[in-house]
């Protein structure tokens, strides 16, 4: 297993936005991390990298937590958060030879992969140009090729597809396909609810900072018979149903 967060509680401050989190991505795996705005998923993402402290519970990546060596944690996961974060005064090569110095790659290697990932995703021709100027898709495109460079143990990725054109949400998914055949673990939390159900091998739903359910589509179907069959169509009952609750 790769991912492992056990009785989560955590957030910003004293008042706790997660409550009781647990769940695990295992190698090979795609998992969405779905829920409502403001449900808690930008929140468990930022524990699982490090930026927040958990005020209860563990989280593992193989075994190991941030606190037992954070930099080999940290150099386990490639994160491509949901607003690009770039380095205004650098330029595209720039910002990939910082990553191939941060997560310490073999640069001719990594170089033969980058060339690949930018002409996927048609930016070949912007080496010399800085990513802080790009479009708002085209900065996205940057941290996909800086995160895809390494060989991460764990992906992470926030809400990816909004700000991509369908033919890079489609190299982006054949990019996360190649990873979880060679057994890299992937998180993606993701508002797009069919393209999930289409890719996502199992799916955690959260709820208020709660799990409110886990499993693949089959589970959920199970445990839920009267909501549909589609993930949507359960996701909409089971969001509902919170919401009236509240
Ligand atoms: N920096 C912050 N400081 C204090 N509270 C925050 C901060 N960021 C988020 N929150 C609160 O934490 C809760 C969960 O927010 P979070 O961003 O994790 O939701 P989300 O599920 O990622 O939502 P979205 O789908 O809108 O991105 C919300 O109530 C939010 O107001």
């Amino acid at each position: 297993m790769v991912l492992k967060i056990e009785h989560l509680v955590g957030g910003y401050s004293q008042i706790p936005v997660l409550k009781d989190i647990n769940f695990e991505v295992h190698e090979g795996e795609l998992v969405g991390l779905i829920g409502l705005n403001g449900a808690g998923k930008s929140t468990t993402i930022n524990h699982i990298i490090g930026l927040l402290t958990p005020q209860k519970g563990k989280i593992t990546i193989n075994g190991k937590t941030v606190y037992q060596d954070s930099e080999a944690y940290k150099k386990q996961i490639a994160y491509i958060p949901e607003l690009p974060v770039l380095y205004p005064e650098l330029t595209l090569k720039e910002h990939i030879n910082l990553t191939i110095m941060a997560y310490h790659l073999d640069p001719d290697q990594a170089w033969q992969r980058a060339n690949q990932l930018l002409k996927t995703f048609r930016l070949a021709n912007k080496l010399e140009w800085f990513p802080d100027n790009f479009s708002k898709g085209m900065k996205q495109k940057v941290m996909i090729v800086c995160a895809f460079l390494t060989d991460a143990q764990l992906y992470i990725i926030d809400e990816p597809f909004l700000g991509l054109d369908p033919l890079a949400t489609d190299d982006l998914l054949k990019l996360i396909k190649a990873q979880t055949a060679r057994g890299a673990a992937v998180l993606m939390s993701t508002h797009v609810l069919d393209t999930a159900e289409k890719y996502c091998d199992r799916f955690v739903l959260l709820h208020d900072g709660r799990v409110q359910t886990q499993g693949n589509l089959e589970t959920l179907q199970t445990q839920y018979p009267d909501l549909g069959t589609s993930l949507s169509d359960i996701y909409l009952g089971l969001a509902r149903a919170g919401e009236k609750d509240d």
